[in-house]
């Protein structure tokens, strides 16, 4: 098993090995499907934020709830891990079941949590429970206009 995979830690394991990151520690989550540069780019922003940056994967059960598309996931949770623990500017990798990130950010209270700006940091779970315990939010603006679903259109296009 190549080392990169030991970020990558099981939410028993989450609160032990978030309080030995260097702080602050950064949280993020999300699909990341097929990683894109505006995936990259971000992920390397929110770590530049803090010391240490902790990515929760959506399994791939909560991303079919998530409506992208019945043949969604692509890449398997697994998958989608591996990669994400591949990146220099990701410290640790955890998967979630539910429908929120809300529970994994109040089992590793993160210093900070970041989302790309197609999120309002004051209107998800997931921000309003930082700023409660005095954390900060930062929505991350987008700068290279990618998506996954992009991706996706333009590969089905070709015949
Ligand atoms: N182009 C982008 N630039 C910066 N951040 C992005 C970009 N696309 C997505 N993000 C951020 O990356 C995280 C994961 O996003 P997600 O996997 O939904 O990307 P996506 O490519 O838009 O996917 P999909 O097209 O499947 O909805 C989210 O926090 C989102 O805000
Ligand atoms: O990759 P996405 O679709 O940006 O990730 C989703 O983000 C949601 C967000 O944190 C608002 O709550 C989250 O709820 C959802 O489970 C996905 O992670």
């Amino acid at each position: 098993m190549p080392q990169f995979e030991d970020k990558i830690c099981t939410r028993e394991q989450l609160a032990a090995r978030v309080a030995a990151l260097p702080k602050p520690v950064v949280l993020t989550n999300g699909v990341f499907d097929i990683l894109h540069r505006g995936h990259v780019t971000y992920l390397a922003q929110a770590r530049a934020l803090g010391a240490s940056l902790v990515v929760a994967a959506n399994t791939d059960a909560s991303v079919k709830r998530l409506g992208k598309g019945d043949d969604r996931p692509l890449n398997t949770c697994g998958d989608r891990m591996a990669v994400l623990a591949s990146l220099e500017s990701v410290s640790l990798v955890v998967d979630f079941d539910e429908d929120t990130a809300l529970e994994v950010v109040q089992q590793a209270r993160p210093e900070i949590y970041a989302k790309g700006g197609d999120y309002q940091m004051d209107a998800i779970p997931e921000g309003k429970a930082v700023i409660a315990y005095g954390g900060e939010a930062v929505a991350i603006d987008f700068e290279h206009d990618r998506s996954t679903t992009k991706l996706l259109a333009k590969v089905r296009s070709f015949k």
